[in-house]
Order: structure tokens, then sequence, then C-alpha cells
């Protein structure tokens, strides 16, 4: 069992609060989503007030769904964000690190190993669930893969595990998957876009200890 502290990303923060909780009790990284179609929506000016309350010891991470350059110019014109996290083509990815000078971190939609990537091109890959057919975004529908396909997988790249997460089984989670970081959105809220604080409290606690048995 590894002994490698646990990084955690707290995803689609839209108020203080939230936010508040984050850092409080140790996330390493908190998303902001710009794909309007998302609960988690927050406009540029609001992700801005947001961005100011982060301390530097937390990375802010912006998500976006098939940017062009205008719109990922526009929310990086008016919001500093540490790194991108894109749903995207990973030539897409290339092109969009190369030209903004941001780490890209790119999700990788998984249903068996034959999807788990050999190599990575960009800063991080982010392991998730393929999304039900019928969804209406990428991301964020509280699906969680089968961390078995993950088991004794290593490879030499940072990556991350998504999808369907929560301080129940977030333990269990890195136990099986061997995961090194993990990120959550719906399953520390207490309704679509509003996190709750102690839900954060306890998946950050969990992420970090690891489950037996
Ligand atoms: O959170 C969203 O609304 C979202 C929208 C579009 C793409 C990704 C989104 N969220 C990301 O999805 C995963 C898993 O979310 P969940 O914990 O299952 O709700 C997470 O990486 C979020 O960053």
């Amino acid at each position: 069992m590894s002994s490698v502290r646990t990084g955690v990303k707290i995803c689609g923060i839209t108020e203080e609060a939230g936010l508040e909780a984050c850092v409080e009790y140790g996330a390493d990284w908190v998303g902001f989503v710009f794909f309007e179609r998302s609960p988690r929506y927050i406009s540029a000016l609001q992700a801005k007030a947001l961005a100011a309350r982060v301390p530097d010891s937390i990375k802010k991470v912006g998500l976006f769904v098939r940017p062009d350059d205008v719109a990922l110019g526009r929310v990086l014109g008016q919001v500093e964000l540490d790194i991108l996290q894109l749903y995207t083509t990973p030539e897409r990815a290339l092109q969009i690190q190369a030209k903004f000078g941001l780490p890209v971190w790119l999700s990788i939609p998984v249903a068996s190993q034959a999807d788990l990537p050999q190599q990575c091109m960009v800063e991080r890959l982010l392991i998730e669930p393929k999304p039900p057919t019928d969804a209406t975004r990428p991301g964020g529908n509280a699906q969680r893969l089968n961390w078995d396909l993950l088991h004794g997988w290593k490879p030499a790249y940072s990556w991350m595990l998504a999808g369907g997460l929560n301080p129940e089984n977030v333990g269990q989670a890195v136990a099986i998957a061997g995961a090194p970081a993990v990120d959550v959105s719906s399953g520390v809220e207490s309704a679509p876009g509003i996190k709750n604080p102690d839900a954060i409290a306890r998946f950050i606690h969990n992420a970090r200890t690891p489950a037996v048995g």
C-alpha cells in the first residue's frame, strides 16, 4: 500500500463557502467550470472574484469543453488560472497548451483497459468513465469507473481519477486504483452546483486515509 499523500481536486466551485472549505481542509486544486450547460458553470467575472480568495498553495484549474481560442482568451484575460482541464482531442489539447502557455490536463473517457493511454503529451491525464450516451455533459455526472480496470496500472506519467467519487467511496477507490490524485464534483454537493463543506472535509480526509479490506 502506498504512503504517498493523495492529491485532491475539488471541482465546480461556485460560491465562497465551498471555496473556504477547500482552503480549510487542504485541497490541492480547485476547479472552476466554464461550460454553460453545467449546473456548476460560472462566468469569468464570478471566477475572478473567487480566484482572488485562493491562496498560492492551491492551484486554480479552469475546466473547458471543446473551447475555441476566443473563449479561452476571454476567460484567461479576466481570471488568473494555473491549469486548463480540457475535454477535447489530444491534438487540440497540445495546440492549446502551446498557444496559451499553461499546463493542460486532458480528460480521457475510459470504458475498458484498451482505453488507457500508453503515453501523455500534456501535464496530466484525467481518467474518467465514458459518459452515458444521453448525457448533456462529458463529466460531472456522478458516474463511476470500474476501479478494478486500473488495479496494478502504473503509467510513467501523471494522472488523476475522476467520476462518481464521494466521501464514502474515495478511500476504496484510491486503494484499488492506486490513484495518485482524485477529482470530485457531484459527490461533495448538497445540491447541483452547491458544495457541502462537511462533505469536502470528509472527502479530503478519506482520500488521504488508505482504506483496508
Ligand atoms: O462538473 C461538471 O459539471 C462538468 C461538466 C463538464 C465536464 C466535466 C465536468 N466535471 C468533471 O467531471 C468529473 C467527475 O465529476 P463527478 O465527481 O462525477 O461529478 C470531475 O473531473 C469534474 O472535474
